[in-house]
């Protein structure tokens, strides 16, 4: 992994899991910089991360006027990441679902690939939680739907703990993803293939959240069955619109 990494954390009312976030990513990559990204979250979630930030430089808060969309979030904050200069991008929920812990390893694949997906699907992944049957069952099979119709060889096509070289990002174009729910993270990834980055499968656990409420609804997951159906059945017949290809920059800051 070369140059600067941040990480971007989504935060809708995660106002009693951000500041044990914070600690633990801190503990394990000090050198690390945060980028919190609210959407005016009613509990308060906001000025807590305005508190880190006024107390750190290498913490960045950006906020947006209401709940907008995990996707819609992610997308500002690779913007404002950018913006900041960085060279590596990370994306991770808020909620300690994500391991801070495993953020060393996915971050070595960077070494070798343009993108390194986390997984709970490849040998060495998995869930650290208690996931109800019907949840594990819509991502597992989600996935596999997902990286059928889209022809991705990937095993986790819907994980949200990622990170991405600068030049991967840039090629993904980020801003042109029209995906607001989950949705989004199969729309990065196919994204990313087609531009023709080398995506490296990391082995996450993925544990239950540690406080409050998952936002997940049957509208979240019905939008990404209708619009990978519908890229599915539009590429069976025509193939989709090349996109530009990465080009990687010898040089990393
Ligand atoms: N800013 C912002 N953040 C949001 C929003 N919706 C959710 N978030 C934040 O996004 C993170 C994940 O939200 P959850 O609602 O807890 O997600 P989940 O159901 O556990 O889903 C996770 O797993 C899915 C795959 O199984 C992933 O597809 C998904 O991206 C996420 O990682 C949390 O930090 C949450 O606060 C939003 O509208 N705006």
């Amino acid at each position: 992994m070369n140059g600067r990494a941040v990480v971007v954390l989504p935060t809708y009312n995660e106002a009693e899991n951000l500041p044990r976030m914070v600690s633990r990513i801190q503990a394990v990559l000090p050198e690390a910089a945060i980028l919190v990204v609210d959407d005016a979250s009613p509990d308060g979630t906001g000025r807590i991360a305005d508190r880190y930030a006024s107390a750190d430089p290498a913490f960045h808060v950006l906020h947006r006027p209401g709940k907008g969309g995990l996707g819609p979030a992610y997308i500002a904050g690779f913007a404002r990441a950018r913006e900041l200069g960085y060279r590596v991008i990370v994306q991770s929920d808020a909620d300690g679902s994500h391991r801070p812990e495993d953020l060393p390893v996915l971050l070595a694949a960077l070494d070798t690939a343009d993108v390194a997906v986390g997984s709970r699907w490849v040998p060495g992944g998995g869930l650290g939680g208690h996931w109800p049957w019907y949840r594990k069952r819509i991502s597992r099979v989600g996935s596999r739907y997902a990286g059928t119709l889209l022809k991705l060889p990937q095993k986790d096509i819907t994980g949200g703990f990622r990170a991405f070289t600068a030049d991967a990002l840039d090629a993904i174009r980020p801003g042109l993803v029209t995906s607001r729910g989950y949705c989004f993270q199969i729309e990065m990834l196919d994204r990313a293939a087609r531009s023709g980055c080398r995506i490296a499968e990391v082995p996450i656990t993925f544990d239950d959240r540690m406080h409050g409420v998952s936002k997940m609804s049957p509208r979240i997951v019905f939008e990404a069955f209708r619009r990978v159906t519908a890229w599915g059945l539009a590429r069976a017949f025509r193939r989709p619109k090349p996109l530009p290809q990465i080009s990687r920059s010898e040089a990393r800051a």
